[in-house]
């Protein structure tokens, strides 16, 4: 990628803990989170004014306005600096897979380098997603999203990722979230070495915002189902998007493509998950 441009990638969240409730009512969660190799694409070229066009397949019911993370993001990063951007969607929105807080990150990273300026260090009044999404690598997040680390070794993940269509409103299922106060994963997580390793290893952790997300979108539970044959089928985030891990590529293409082909309607993509450093598409 050039200099002004970055790749927003799909953040996944391999377990999701909801371990508390803050006073303020943020939740306090423990998440392993891994990024594809796909994503939005952010372009950003010197301009007087601050202006952006949100183009691509997944621009539909996307504002072009202020309230475009984006635009927010550039925003908190000068109050008044100027930058032609242009946002071209690949992930669908409220989705559970950071699309926005992954395109907020992409534009402090572009932006910062086109003006000059030290990435913030507070970015999460933008999103409780926007820091992890900074450095899209592997990492455990911890407090509502302002703490993370790198994760301990873990393989690529041949994968594919399912959207059903349906907007799930991330305050919407932390409100239908019955138990706010549940156990955290492991103090030491294990180094995994292959994609069956991981699996099994997820199995034994979760993502508490799975029956809520459910009790808000139904056709989650489809969505799980159409994943039947992966190692560990299960949603990122609070949904409604679902993964399934396979243990190869060819495995998780020939899932997508029977998947896509059974629900047309659905997004349906076959992507590989913790990639090699610049193997994204
Ligand atoms: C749940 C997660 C897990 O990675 O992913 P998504 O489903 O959004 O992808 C994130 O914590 C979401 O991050 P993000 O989407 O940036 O959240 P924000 O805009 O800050 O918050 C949206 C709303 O979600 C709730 N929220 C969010 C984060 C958090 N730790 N506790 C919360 O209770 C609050 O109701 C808040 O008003
Ligand atoms: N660049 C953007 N892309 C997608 N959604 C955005 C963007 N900017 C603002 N939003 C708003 O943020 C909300 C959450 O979007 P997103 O981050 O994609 O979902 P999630 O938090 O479920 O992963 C959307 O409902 C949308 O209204």
């Amino acid at each position: 990628m050039k200099v002004n441009e970055a790749l927003a990638p799909a953040k996944v969240n391999l377990t999701l803990h909801v371990t508390g409730r803050r006073d303020d009512g943020y939740h306090l969660l423990d998440s392993l989170v891994v990024f594809a190799d796909l994503g939005d694409h952010l372009r950003a070229g010197p301009a007087d004014d601050l202006t952006l066009e949100v183009t691509g397949p997944m621009a539909a019911g996307v504002s072009a306005g202020p309230d475009n993370l984006v635009l927010r993001a550039a925003r908190h990063l000068h109050p008044s600096r100027g930058a032609r951007l242009t946002l071209d969607k690949h992930l669908p929105a409220a989705a559970g897979i950071g699309g926005g807080s992954s395109d907020a990150a992409a534009a402090l990273r572009v932006l910062s380098r086109l003006w000059d300026l030290p990435l913030p260090g507070d970015c999460v009044v933008l999103g409780a997603d926007v820091p992890v999404c900074l450095d899209p690598v592997a990492q455990r997040l911890s407090g509502i999203g302002e703490r993370h680390i790198p994760a301990p070794g873990l393989p690529p993940l041949p994968a594919v990722l399912v959207n059903p269509g349906i907007a799930a409103s991330t305050p919407a299922v932390f409100a239908a979230l019955e138990n706010r106060t549940n156990s955290p994963m492991p103090s030491k997580l294990p180094r995994l070495d292959t994609p069956r390793e991981v699996a099994s290893w997820l199995a034994t952790q979760r993502n508490d915002l799975t029956a809520p997300a459910r009790t808000v979108a139904p056709v989650i539970e489809r969505c799980l189902s159409a994943l039947h044959n992966a190692r560990l089928a299960r949603m990122s985030g609070s949904g409604a998007t679902c993964f399934g891990l396979y243990d190869t590529r060819s495995d998780a293409e020939a899932a997508a493509k029977a998947i896509a082909q059974a629900e047309p309607d659905w997004w349906v993509r076959e992507v590989t998950l913790n990639p090699p450093p610049s193997s994204s598409r």
